[in-house]
């Protein structure tokens, strides 16, 4: 059985991102683990997750860029500090800035890879580049901005 994904540690109270939690059925709820200094997703598109005939969606590509990021940014804070992912306080991360550089055209049917490299953690931001990978094509390219969700936000203030 494979090891426990970052998303698998989400406190309820934040499990029930469209992207990311474990706690939305109709979502995606990736999960993502390191390899090495690298995070990987893999997920599989659905045939609704189309753009025209034979393609995915760009939309689906970001939004999955973006959860890789934010999963990538939390476990990224707990390694540094040596923390294991079930320990408290939590560290809860949003996404501030999203950025996708759409390659090539992302085929439609296989599973696709999203690899992630933390690029800087500096205070409550942690910015995390990304992959996206199609039969080991790099179909395109992102980068998030994570930044520490103040505590106010899971409150729905
Ligand atoms: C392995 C882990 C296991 C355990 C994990 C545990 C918990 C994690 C659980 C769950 C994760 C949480 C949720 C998961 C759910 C969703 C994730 C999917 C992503 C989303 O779907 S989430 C929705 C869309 N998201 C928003 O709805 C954000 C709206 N927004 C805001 O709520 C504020 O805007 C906020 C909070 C972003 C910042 O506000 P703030 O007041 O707290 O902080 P402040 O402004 O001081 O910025 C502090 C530092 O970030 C820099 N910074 C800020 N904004 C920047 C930008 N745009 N570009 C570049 N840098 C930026 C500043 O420059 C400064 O940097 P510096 O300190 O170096 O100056």
């Amino acid at each position: 059985m494979s090891e426990p994904a970052f998303q698998d540690f989400y406190p309820e109270n934040v499990a029930h991102c469209y992207g990311c939690g474990r706690l939305n059925a109709s979502g995606h709820r990736i999960q993502t683990r390191w390899e090495g200094e690298e995070s990987v997703t893999r997920f599989q598109p659905r045939p609704e997750h189309m753009a025209i005939p034979g393609f995915v969606y760009g939309g689906l590509i970001a939004s999955l860029v973006d959860c890789h990021g934010t999963g990538t940014a939390a476990a990224a804070m707990y390694r540094q500090e040596g923390r294991a992912m079930d320990s408290l306080p939590a560290y809860r991360f949003v996404t501030a800035s999203l950025h996708v550089d759409y390659l090539r055209p992302t085929p439609l049917g296989g599973e696709l890879e999203i690899r992630g490299r933390v690029k800087e953690i500096k205070g409550r931001r942690v910015v995390v580049e990304a992959t996206v990978s199609a039969a080991g094509l790099t179909t395109a390219r992102g980068e998030v901005v994570a930044v520490q969700m103040p505590d106010h936000f899971s409150q729905g203030s």
